[in-house]
């Protein structure tokens, strides 16, 4: 399931190489995406990332470089570093962990807060969890207004090699 921000009026300097920067609280699941998406493989083990993890995309003549930086708690004050240079934040949820559910939210309402108009992506990883199985939604859970969510089915395949 993901949730976009608005989009159409954000101001970034064009070009043909996009940067997407991937952030989330440690264990979300931002390297596994990542390097699923550049490999269409699972990994079933992949180390926390201390510092930041780079990769970059090629889709449709365009070049993406995906930027993921740390979610462990000392890394997080890094984070609105990197936001002026991003085009697109992916803000990635585990939802199956609900005792830091919250402390997702305010991390993600705090980069909102030092830049509203970039385009956001929010992606619920791993759901098996929690708000899934309370019928919350994405959007409820994290506080995001109905009109900025839009559904999508990512391929199940996504999770291979994981319960959810
Ligand atoms: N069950 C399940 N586990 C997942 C999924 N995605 C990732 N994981 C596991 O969650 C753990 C953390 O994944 P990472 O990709 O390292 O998380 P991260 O967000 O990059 O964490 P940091 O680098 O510490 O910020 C790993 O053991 C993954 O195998 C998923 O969709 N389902
Ligand atoms: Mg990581």
């Amino acid at each position: 399931q993901i949730a976009t921000g608005e989009a159409a009026s954000h101001e970034r300097p064009s070009c043909s190489c996009y940067q997407i920067l991937v952030l989330g609280l440690d264990g979300a699941g931002k390297s596994s995406i990542i390097h699923y998406i550049c490999s269409t493989e699972a990994k079933m083990h992949i180390a926390p990332t201390q510092g930041f993890n780079s990769a970059q995309l090629q889709a449709n003549g365009l070049q993406m470089d995906l930027l993921e930086v740390g979610g462990s708690q000392n890394l997080r004050s890094y984070w609105n570093h990197y936001l002026s240079k991003a085009h697109v934040l992916v803000f990635v949820v585990d939802s199956a962990d609900g005792l830091r559910l919250h402390t997702a939210r305010q991390e993600l309402h705090g980069l909102l807060a030092e830049d509203p108009q970039l385009p956001l992506i929010v992606l619920a990883n791993k759901q098996v969890g929690l708000f899934f199985h309370l019928g919350l939604s994405t959007e409820t859970f994290l506080n995001l207004g109905p009109t900025d969510v839009l559904e999508l089915q990512l391929p199940s395949s996504l999770t291979i090699g994981h319960s959810g």
